[in-house]
């Protein structure tokens, strides 16, 4: 069987959370909860603005979580230093934007080499396993080979947000190849954002992407069915959908 991994992103119950100032719901709970049904790993984004997980979430979840922690944050020198100190499994470098209602777009690795590259280096020799939240195209494939990261991930978002059947078919289209290129480029293949249960089983049918990272849509889920179900949920759905691929 070709197991297709799943991380579960829990930064939205950090959003209820700050909704309200409280100290609940508790994002180190969820990933508890998620880790008892099954999640392979857990996925924060450690937003500059705060506005979900906050720095004591990353460093209580470091300690809790019992199988990897995957930390998103923006290439700046305060992000990096927090990563080295508390040095989770993985980090994934994401493209951020104040402004923005979700993560716009990929990481330009191609227009920033030096910088991203002296990043992975730095964040690879404090024993980090980075991956680059990238876009499905070749010129930033082999960017993001050429900065020495071992595994990229492919961001599903235009694919989630297609309007029409033959939009998402093209964007599909698209992943598919770039996972592909990427994978015989020697990198290992994650993707995700936007996915959710009736649009993830084409992505998850994709032989080489070996995780892919859920949040929004587990989360809303869990609201009515509950975190557990809402996570093995998901896992039934994209294995299944491998398994026929
Ligand atoms: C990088 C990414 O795709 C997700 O982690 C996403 O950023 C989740 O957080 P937001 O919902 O705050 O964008
Ligand atoms: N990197 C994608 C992720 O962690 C989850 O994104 P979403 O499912 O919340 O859109």
């Amino acid at each position: 069987m070709n197991k297709i991994f799943l991380g579960v992103n829990i930064d939205h119950i950090a959003t209820l959370r700050q909704a309200r100032g409280t100290t609940y719901p508790d994002p180190v709970h969820a990933a508890a909860v998620a880790e008892l049904n099954g999640a392979d790993g857990i996925t924060v984004h450690l937003r500059e603005d705060r506005r979900h997980i906050q720095d004591r979430d990353v460093r209580v979840l470091k300690e809790t979580i019992q199988t990897r922690m995957n930390l998103e944050m923006a290439v700046t020198a305060e992000m990096l230093d927090i990563a080295c100190e508390i040095k989770p499994e993985f980090v994934c470098l994401v493209p951020e934007k104040r402004e923005e209602l979700t993560t716009e777009g990929g990481l330009d690795v191609l227009g920033q080499q030096d910088k991203i590259t002296q990043a992975v280096k730095r964040l690879s020799e404090a024993g980090i396993l980075v991956s680059l939240f990238i876009d499905a195209d070749k010129e930033q494939i082999d960017a993001a080979v050429a900065s020495g990261a071992p595994y990229i991930e492919v961001h599903t978002g235009a694919y989630a947000d297609a309007e029409s059947e033959g939009e998402q078919q093209a964007e599909l289209k698209k992943i598919a190849a770039g996972v592909s290129y990427a994978h015989n480029a020697g990198l290992k293949v994650n993707a995700g954002h936007g996915l959710h249960y009736h649009n993830v089983q084409p992505i998850a049918a994709i032989p080489e992407i070996y995780e892919l990272n859920i949040g929004h849509a587990i989360i809303a889920r869990a609201a009515f069915d509950g975190l557990g179900k809402a996570v093995k949920d998901m896992q039934v759905i994209m294995q299944e959908a491998r398994n026929n691929s």
